[in-house]
């Protein structure tokens, strides 16, 4: 990639993930270098099994690589050891999955606040009451996670990994179980978050129409980045992923 190093909240260089052995083994990365600059909205794209979730847990430290190195700012997280790692996540980064992974018993401001209440620090309150504002939830706020739509938890996971004003948020395929205009309504708050507060994001999708609101799409096959495409709208992308199905 061509940003420099200095503008990358996270990179990864030369990464190598391997699974089994001998006949059975699987190269999931083979050789990534990669950087994802601050305050921009990058998506990974590539066919099923193409190593998207694999660099992103790498690149996030939620697994480890077999050999190169994936820093978060300057931090060389492959060094790091377990505790410290556990405490970079919760302190540098956040993370929107397809399951919204609320805690049941918490109602939707708590579990908004967990990181914060994790870390034993206060919340903002003008910069917490403005994204519960831009989400939508303002209503919602004493609600279980079970009195939610999906659309509605989605909203309070998003707004769980802003509070904190992460480095990074990485997000899983954070649209993959609403319907389309729950979907369309997730995305367009995390776009905001880029635009208004220099959030950098970067977020694995199968949906070329997610695709189209970040920044910048990687394209990965056979775990090596094999395109990308700056400034991405749904049809070029859904083009994109067609090439890789002939
Ligand atoms: N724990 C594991 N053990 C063995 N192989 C694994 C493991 N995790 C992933 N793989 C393999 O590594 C490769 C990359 O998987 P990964 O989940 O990163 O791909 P992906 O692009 O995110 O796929 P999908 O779009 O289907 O979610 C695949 O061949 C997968 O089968």
């Amino acid at each position: 990639m061509s940003q420099a190093v200095s503008t990358a909240a996270a990179r990864a260089v030369d990464a190598r993930k391997t699974y089994g052995e001998g006949d059975a083994v699987v190269h999931a990365l083979a050789g990534v270098t990669v950087s994802f600059p601050v305050g921009r909205f990058t998506a990974i794209m590539g066919p099923s099994g193409s190593g998207k979730s694999t660099l992103m847990q790498c690149v996030a430290g939620l697994d480890r690589l077999t050999s190169g190195s994936a820093f978060i700012g300057d931090t060389d997280i492959s060094t790091l050891s377990k505790t410290d790692l556990a405490l970079l996540r919760r302190d540098r980064l956040g993370f929107i999955f397809q399951q919204y992974n609320l805690i049941p018993s918490l109602n939707a401001r708590e579990n908004a606040l967990l990181p914060l209440t994790l870390a034993g620090r206060e919340p903002e309150q003008a910069w917490f009451d403005e994204i519960i504002a831009t989400v939508g939830l303002g209503e919602r706020l004493k609600n279980l996670p079970s009195q939610l739509s999906g659309g509605q938890q989605q909203r309070v996971a998003v707004a769980r990994a802003l509070v904190p004003r992460p480095d990074i948020v990485f997000a899983d395929e954070p649209t993959g179980a609403l319907d389309s205009r729950s979907g369309a309504e997730i995305l367009t708050f995390m776009r905001r978050a880029v635009d208004d507060s220099g959030q950098t994001i970067v977020m694995v999708t199968h949906d070329p129409h997610a695709a189209s609101y970040a920044d910048n799409v990687l394209f990965l096959a056979d775990g090596q980045i094999v395109d990308e495409m700056p400034e991405p709208t749904t049809d070029r992308v859904l083009d994109r992923m067609k090439r890789f199905e002939v």
